[in-house]
């Protein structure tokens, strides 16, 4: 199965080839060609399986045969076999209709470890078939980066550089990324916003020729094989909970919009998903685009939940480009509005159309702390800001379908955010014990402007010196 740009202009890609690629030539993102769909009957017969089954059979349909499925299933085993709980992604039920979905049992305490530790592997696997080397480039608001970093760290094939916002990290989540001793990663502090760390790594690929002298590849949800490892748990949840005998409705606190996009995914694979509801910060940009069809970037505000910091929604480019019917044209002209004027106007229709699937609330930094108060006096739970945002938007989505279960994606452990939820809940959460002297581990990383010229020197004279003496 081909996969194709959102913007139209690039070669169509195998899965394996779209998976060293990262962002399409033209600056798009790939989708498949055609999704693969289940019947109600593959589904219902996903009910009880382990979780590493579920992901053989999702993430092999979306594979495509691209893949052997014996080394597949080999590397599914192994990443799910570095999660800390048996069920890989847990189901908690926090009240009535009401549950959580932990996504957070991995290494590095996020949901990102679900969709970086089989990436790693795959990546690896295609690079040794291939007898190459790639340079891979990622930003992160927080999370994206601490779980590259575990998944690629010492793996002979790749140099790993990720970006991220000086000062706007926690100390928890700077210190996966600045505490790990390999000579294969390097951790970049920018001076500048998590957007301006993702418009730099876009940057790095559309400067073609830097691109391919140094073979980039990227980690981020701008990589579709990130959205297609995600797509799993809303199988495994929604199955859990009685699909496909009754539809099941999910809340994702969203930043970059891969996470919920991977539902979105899931439901045109045949997964009876209700509603898709969005939950964001302040930074409502999502939020105010589904109510007005208008898109338009204001200042980023720091909250504490960094990691949905973030005004550039790189993913919503996918969805829009579905929504338009699939015309990248379209989309090229959009993205070229937000270029140029921060801004742009999505037309009535594929409003309409992104409004039968997604709904979205916003929640400002009270309701967020009263929401992890609220759970942990009533439920004895502990949340994390970001899945406290999950919460807040499950409820809403129970205020007017309380028939309907509805799944809060549990995105990160409290412990990452310790201040934010001890000022909440009166609470500080221990970090797990893998994690136990993280604060007294040496920190290493550079400090760079937000510079492309600068950034684009430093990644080539650090790539070029660990492969000379790999030499
Ligand atoms: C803890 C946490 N929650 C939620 C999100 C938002 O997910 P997405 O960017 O896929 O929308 C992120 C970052 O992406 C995150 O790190
Ligand atoms: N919240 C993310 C931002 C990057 O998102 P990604 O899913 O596109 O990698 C982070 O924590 O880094």
């Amino acid at each position: 199965m081909l996969h194709i740009s959102t913007r139209g202009e690039a070669p169509s890609l195998s899965f394996a080839d779209a998976l060293l690629a990262g962002l399409a030539r033209d600056g798009g993102l790939y989708l498949p060609q055609a999704l693969p769909r289940f019947s109600a009957q593959e589904i219902a017969g996903f009910a009880g399986k382990p979780y590493a089954e579920v992901a053989e059979r999702v993430v092999g349909a979306l594979a495509d045969g691209d893949i052997a499925a014996d080394a597949l299933k080999a590397m599914i085993g192994e990443a799910y076999g570095t999660f800390r709980h048996p069920a890989v992604c847990p189901l908690i039920q926090l009240g009535d209709n009401l549950f959580s979905l932990e996504l957070f049992h991995g290494p590095t305490l996020a949901f990102k470890d679900v969709a970086m530790q089989l990436l790693g592997r795959l990546m690896d696997h295609v690079l040794a078939q291939r007898g190459e080397r790639a340079t891979i480039v990622g930003a992160t608001s927080g999370d994206t980066g601490g779980a590259a970093i575990d998944a690629f760290k010492g793996l002979e094939r790749v140099d790993v550089f990720i970006l991220y916002p000086h000062g706007r990290v926690s100390d928890v989540q700077r210190r996966q990324m600045t505490t790990v001793e390999a000579d294969n990663v390097h951790a970049i502090a920018v001076e500048g916003t998590f957007d301006d760390c993702q418009n730099l790594v876009k940057a790095l690929f559309n400067h073609h020729a830097f691109r391919d002298e140094l073979r980039l590849s990227g980690v981020n949800s701008i990589n579709w094989a990130r959205i297609a490892a995600q797509v799993v748990y809303y199988f495994t949840a929604a199955v859990a909970l009685g699909a496909p005998h009754r539809p099941v409705s999910f809340a994702v606190p969203t930043g970059n919009f891969g996470d919920i996009l991977a539902g979105w995914i899931a439901k045109q694979m045949g997964l009876p998903i209700g509603r898709l509801m969005v939950g964001t910060n302040s930074n409502d940009i999502l939020a105010r685009t589904l109510e007005t069809g208008v898109y338009e970037m204001r200042g980023v505000a720091a909250t504490t939940s960094p990691s949905m910091d973030i005004q550039i929604s790189s993913n919503f480019e996918r969805l829009l480009f579905e929504a338009h019917g699939r015309d990248g044209a379209a989309v090229r002209r959009l993205m070229q509005s937000l270029a140029q004027s921060g801004r742009f106007e999505i037309a009535a229709e594929p409003l309409a159309r992104i409004r039968a699937d997604f709904h979205a609330v916003a929640q400002d930094e009270a309701s967020i702390a009263a929401e992890i108060g609220t759970t942990w006096r009533e439920a004895g739970y502990l949340l994390d800001p970001h899945s406290a945002i999950g919460v807040a938007a499950a409820r809403k989505l129970l205020a007017s379908d309380p028939a309907t279960p509805a799944v809060a994606l549990g995105t990160a452990h409290p412990a990452k955010f310790p201040a934010a939820v001890a000022a909440a809940s009166g609470v500080t959460p221990a970090l797990p014990e893998h994690l136990a002297d993280l604060m007294e581990r040496e920190e290493r990383f550079s400090l760079l402007p937000n510079d492309q010229g600068k950034l684009e020197r430093f990644i080539a004279e650090r790539a070029r010196a660990v492969r000379s003496a790999a030499a």
